[in-house]
């Protein structure tokens, strides 16, 4: 044994690099933010004037058990993301609080055609969040903190706008957006909805995820895999639906779960969202423990910040608390998240070897520079 002895600390989990690949803009504002928006655009629907108190009952109407119940809590953020304004201070403060939790690359994802109400096009809508990403970057920077944000465009897969979406997308290719997805409600809004839109992407060498199996099973899945052409899977937390673990612990897994384990289709995995929608009951009981051991190329999200409140530290606080995990498990997440990432592959590499495991190696070797003489740290290779 060779590396830290102990389960890492709130304070280390902090530090460490972190990539984080699922992640909605109109579910992370800082409840402050919300309250200074909603007084500057006149929107009288909050239903509570203090920070904490608003923060507090946004996490509780979210903590609904159903996905589509969760998802109305996102009417007040996005009443109040309706102006250039708006989606700048909205974007900045995201990659800022990003990257003071230690996330040193994120893919931030929004819906542009849920903020039209008051004028703006999709193209300014592009523009303002991309604008204060590049803003937030800088404000981290100059705090000490390094990040890089790209954003994704969501395409509601309730709506008929996701062609649009990804033209959208397309156009702003290597101007901040990195890639296109699809969310809201699941159960009755197949992918195969959006063919046409990942059908364009796919010909345009274009990347994409799909929310899927999360609120729905396996044929959301499957859809999204073999029929819509998925790169990531949006949550894929039911794949364990496919999987069977005997009494005497063996493991089988059926065609789709070896199929996305094989091909290592990355899983955006969310566990605090999971627990409020009623996808998984505990954080010990959370499929990605299983995953984990079974090597699928896992990875841990936040997805609503605000709705869970919670950050990628806190993520992996509730995961080493519930299994144990130690800065190696945490490593390698946030290597499996940054192979994934939709960036290329020379910049996934580069941060991969420069920033994330020295990163870790640095914080791994730590234990070693805090053994004092009265209270040895004792480690089983050092005995052996
Ligand atoms: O976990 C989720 N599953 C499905 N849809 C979601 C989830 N979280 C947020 N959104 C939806 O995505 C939109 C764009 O960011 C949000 O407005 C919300 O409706
Ligand atoms: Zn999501």
């Amino acid at each position: 044994m060779t590396s830290q002895p102990a389960p890492p600390s709130p304070e280390q989990i902090r530090r460490a690099p972190k990539a984080l690949l699922h992640d909605h803009l109109d579910g992370g504002l800082r409840p402050g933010t919300l309250i200074d928006l909603a007084h500057e655009t006149s929107y009288d629907g909050l239903p509570e004037g203090d920070a904490d108190k608003l923060g507090a009952l946004i996490r509780q109407a979210a903590d609904s058990g159903s996905l589509e119940r969760y998802l109305k809590n996102f009417a007040h953020t996005c009443a109040v993301m309706q102006t250039r304004d708006a989606l700048v201070r909205v974007a900045a403060e995201c990659a800022e609080d990003l990257a003071a939790d230690g996330v040193v690359y994120a893919e931030v994802r929004y819906a542009p055609e849920q903020h039209l109400e008051r004028g703006l096009t999709l193209d300014e809508v592009v523009e303002a969040v991309n604008e204060g990403f590049r803003e937030g970057e800088r404000r981290a920077k100059e705090n000490g903190h390094r990040i890089r944000v790209g954003a994704l465009l969501t395409a509601m897969r309730h709506a008929a706008r996701a062609l649009e979406i990804a033209e959208l997308a397309n156009r702003y290719r290597d101007l901040g957006v990195v890639g296109f997805d699809i969310a809201g409600a699941e159960a009755g809004f197949p992918p195969t909805r959006h063919l046409d839109a990942f059908e364009y992407l796919k010909r345009e060498n274009n990347h994409f995820t799909i929310h899927a199996g999360e609120a729905f099973g396996l044929p959301s899945i499957w859809q999204a895999l073999q029929w819509c052409g998925a790169d990531r899977l949006g949550h894929g937390v039911r794949i364990i639906d496919d999987i069977e673990v005997a009494e005497d612990g063996s493991v089988r897994l059926g065609r789709l779960a070896s199929y996305v384990r094989d091909k290592r289709v990355p899983l955006e995995l969310c566990p605090s969202s999971n627990l409020q929608t009623g996808a998984a009951a505990s954080y010990a009981e959370h499929p990605i423990g299983l995953l984990r051991k079974l090597r699928f190329r896992a990875t841990v999200n936040t997805d609503n910040r605000l709705m869970s409140g919670t950050s990628m530290s806190r993520e992996f606080e509730k995961l080493v608390d519930a299994f144990s995990y130690t800065l190696d498990d945490m490593e390698w997440f946030t290597v499996n998240a940054m192979k994934s990432a939709f960036i290329p592959f020379g910049e996934r590499l580069a941060m991969i070897n420069e920033v994330i495991k020295p990163g870790y190696a640095e914080l791994k070797s730590e234990w070693l520079f805090r053994q004092t003489a009265a209270e040895p740290v004792v480690s089983s290779g050092f005995i052996a």
